[in-house]
């Protein structure tokens, strides 16, 4: 049986658990909300989708005690509403974020919880470095999103600029997800060739297409007011990889036993989660751009750590 939980059921937790239910990927689903009522709803569609399917999902909902069992538990709670609220964005992420980690990671742990968890909740890097602080499950167990979906942001503006398929870009952005991320532009090849001579031939600014990758995402949230897709194809990606034991390397958000740190990073991943970084010989200035990441993650878990309400 492969049982996963998601705790947090808004745009991001509901567009993952529809994936995972319309695809067949979960034989038990697990969901907790703060708000029950959002939860019960959730039940609700989702067995309606069922009944036209040929697979079969069982859906709990506001029990962390059938955590104690589930392969994968998936953290996706926040609260959308604070990119409205005229406030400071930063501060109020890490507040909620720290909020929601202090009060899940008890009951997961309680629960008898041992498999893996991964965190999507924002900012991302920040907030799995504490969900792994507060669990103490070991690093491997533990994972973020981190730069899956910017790399597969990055690998669709690629192949657009270039008339391919986003399937024939290889190669990462890495760092810390959204503010001091960066697109690894040594390690991006198109078939065998290097990305900066297949770019050069479409007399591409470079400058300017990190720039339109980099403002995507909030392209997305100026016109919809969130994003959900993306991140859920991102996650269910991961959740395949683990459930497969693919072996493949993803960019997500992993351990990083030089910056002592979760950070968006080459990682092997397989059925018992972060497998191993996988090491990249980055040139200077790529570096210098993942070490500020590391520096800018630092910055905020400590004043996540400062902030919590424990
Ligand atoms: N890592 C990424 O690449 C990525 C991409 C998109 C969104 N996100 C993040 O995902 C998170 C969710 O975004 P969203 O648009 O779904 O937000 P949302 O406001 O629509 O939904 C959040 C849900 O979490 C629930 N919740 C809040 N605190 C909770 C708690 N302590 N326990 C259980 N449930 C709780 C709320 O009731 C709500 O239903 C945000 O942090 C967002 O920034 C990350």
């Amino acid at each position: 049986m492969r049982k996963i939980g998601i705790i947090g059921l808004g745009h991001v937790g509901a567009a993952l658990a529809y994936t995972l239910v319309t695809k067949g990927i979960a034989d038990e689903l697990v969901l907790i909300d703060r708000n029950d009522q959002v939860a019960h709803g959730e039940k609700l569609d989702l067995e309606d989708t069922q009944a036209g399917l040929t697979t079969h999902t069982q859906i709990i909902i506001q029990d962390y005690w059938q955590l104690r069992d589930a392969d994968i538990v998936v953290i996706a709670a926040g609260n959308i509403s604070i990119f409205d609220s005229g406030v400071n964005i930063q501060q109020a992420e890490l507040r909620v974020a720290s909020q929601i980690i202090a009060e899940a990671a008890p009951q997961i742990m309680l629960s008898g919880f041992n498999g893996i968890l991964l965190n999507i909740t924002n900012p991302c890097d920040v907030s799995t470095t504490y969900l792994q602080r507060l669990t103490n499950l070991p690093h491997q167990q533990v994972l973020g999103t981190g730069t899956l979906l910017d790399t597969m942001r990055m690998r669709r503006a690629i192949a657009e600029e270039l008339s391919i398929s986003p399937k024939d870009v290889s190669g990462y952005t890495l760092g810390a997800h959204r503010k001091a991320q960066f697109t690894a532009w040594s390690t991006i090849t198109v078939g065998t060739q290097p990305i900066k001579h297949a770019l050069a031939q479409h007399c591409t600014d470079l400058v300017a297409l990190e720039k339109a990758i980099h403002d995507r995402a909030w392209q997305i949230i100026d016109g919809k007011g969130f994003s959900s897709y993306g991140i859920a194809g991102a996650t269910i990606t991961l959740i395949q990889a683990i459930y497969s034991d693919a072996h493949v390397t993803l960019p997500v958000s992993s351990w990083n036993t030089d910056h002592q740190l979760y950070i968006g990073q080459p990682t092997m991943i397989g059925r018992t989660g972060a497998l191993r970084v996988v090491d990249i010989d980055l040139p200077q200035e790529e570096q210098a751009a993942f070490n500020h990441s590391a520096s800018y993650i630092q910055q905020n878990l400590d004043l996540m750590v400062a902030s919590s309400p424990q």
